[in-house]
């Protein structure tokens, strides 16, 4: 069975536990770094992205969740998550994990529009998501290596970029499970190839 974590330093870690089990994976809270060696996936969950970041230092998992990564690992990132795993972030000197080469814009659909929901299709994933936007960032610009996977107004919400992955909505406070589904079979996938 494959085993996915949720960075639970900050954020909506319970709703995503909740919809890694229902796809029939093993879900973990990862509050330490030395759990990551016991996972395949990790999900890094919406909140508010400099305070993730301060805690993500403080605890250590800033260098071990680049090498998770770059041991080929799947990551998942949503809202603060995918601002997390950009390597540029318009306004703002400092970047974060810098595992997708993408620049994002934050809170980036304005204040009146604060929380919205959407009508979207996602690209290899299905149709007709409800797609829970919260102070939610988009991406700005991206290398060639990431495939926009949605778009909203013309702004991309949701990409992938090898065994990267990343929306600015929150799939984890619906029950429609496809988006997490989808990433637990890029698990799946990588699982294999590492064996290898
Ligand atoms: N729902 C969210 O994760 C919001 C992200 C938040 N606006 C940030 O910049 O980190």
């Amino acid at each position: 069975m494959n085993t996915i974590g949720v960075l639970a330093l900050q954020g909506a870690v319970r709703e995503h536990i909740r919809s890694i089990e229902e796809t029939g994976a093993a879900a973990v809270e990862i509050k330490r770094k030395e759990q990551l060696t016991q996972i395949d996936g990790l999900i890094l969950p919406g909140g508010e992205s400099t305070t993730m970041r301060r805690l993500i230092d403080s605890y250590g998992f800033f260098d071990a969740i680049q090498k998770f990564g770059k041991q080929g690992k799947p990551v998942f990132g949503t809202c603060a998550g995918l601002i997390l795993m950009a390597n540029a972030i318009e306004n703002q000197e400092q970047t974060h994990l810098g595992l997708m080469d993408m620049k994002v814009a934050r809170n980036a659909f304005g204040r009146q529009v604060a929380s919205f929901e959407a009508n979207l299709d996602v690209n290899d994933v299905g149709v007709a998501f409800n797609a829970v936007f919260i102070r939610a960032p988009y991406i700005l610009e991206m290398g060639s290596d990431v495939e926009v996977l949605a778009a909203y107004k013309n702004r991309a919400v949701a990409a992938r970029q090898g065994h990267y992955l990343c929306t600015a909505f929150h799939p984890e406070l619906t029950d429609d499970n496809r988006l997490i589904e989808y990433f637990a079979q890029m698990v799946e996938q990588s699982k294999q190839t590492l064996a290898f």
